[in-house]
């Protein structure tokens, strides 16, 4: 008799030293494994003021050679503590890892907006563009983005985001410094 909820064979890892064995084309983003968590600051021009923002962005793998991904983030007052004022911004994908670093990413966000990003992983940066955005008929007109991690230390992430959206040009909403959780 076959057990009708047997727990999944391959869980996603979140460690390069733990099972499964990362697979050899992940070796330039190995050290994003891991979850981060932070805070950030934000604006764009077209918003009557800037915002900071708190961040948990979490990097997983199942042994195939593609990261997945996961961010959320939520505004704060920065005047109280960053005391927590509501869920803001989030998205998941897939980050398929070429030979040479170069990376393939697939975003999706629940505000209609659906990006194709392309870039490479080299030294301690990872750096991806717009190769397509989708919208769905009531999201917001989003050109371009550009996010660049940088990994400062083992335990430090840099976070960069530049956004070409709502007839502005290709400019900064968003920076955040990340600390892995352990
Ligand atoms: C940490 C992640 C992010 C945070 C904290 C954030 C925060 C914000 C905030 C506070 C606003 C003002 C509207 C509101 O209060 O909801 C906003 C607007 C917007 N954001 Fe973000 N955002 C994030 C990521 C993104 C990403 C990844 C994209 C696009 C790919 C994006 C695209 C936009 C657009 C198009 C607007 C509307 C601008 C306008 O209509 O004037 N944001 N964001």
């Amino acid at each position: 008799m076959i057990d009708p909820a047997p727990e999944h064979p391959y869980p996603d890892s979140r460690r390069p030293d733990a099972t499964p064995t990362p697979h050899a084309l992940l070796t330039p983003v190995l050290g994003l494994l891991g979850t981060w968590r932070g805070r950030g600051q934000g604006g764009y021009p077209t918003l009557d003021a800037d915002f900071v923002y708190g961040q948990e962005v979490t990097f997983s793998h199942d042994g195939r050679p593609f990261l997945r991904y996961e961010a959320r983030a939520w505004l704060v007052d920065a005047g109280a503590d960053d005391a927590p004022l509501r869920p803001a911004a989030r998205e998941s994908g897939w980050w398929r890892i070429q030979p040479d670093g170069r990376v393939e990413a697939l975003i999706t966000q629940p505000t209609g907006i659906a990006e194709i990003a392309v870039g490479r992983a080299s030294g301690d940066t990872i750096d991806l563009s717009t190769h397509e955005v989708a919208l769905t008929p009531t999201a917001k007109q989003v050109d371009a983005t550009r996010r660049r991690y940088t990994l400062t230390d083992d335990d430090t992430l840099s976070f960069v985001f530049d956004l070409g959206a709502v007839g502005q040009p290709l400019q900064h909403h968003l920076s955040a410094s990340l600390r892995r959780v352990r």
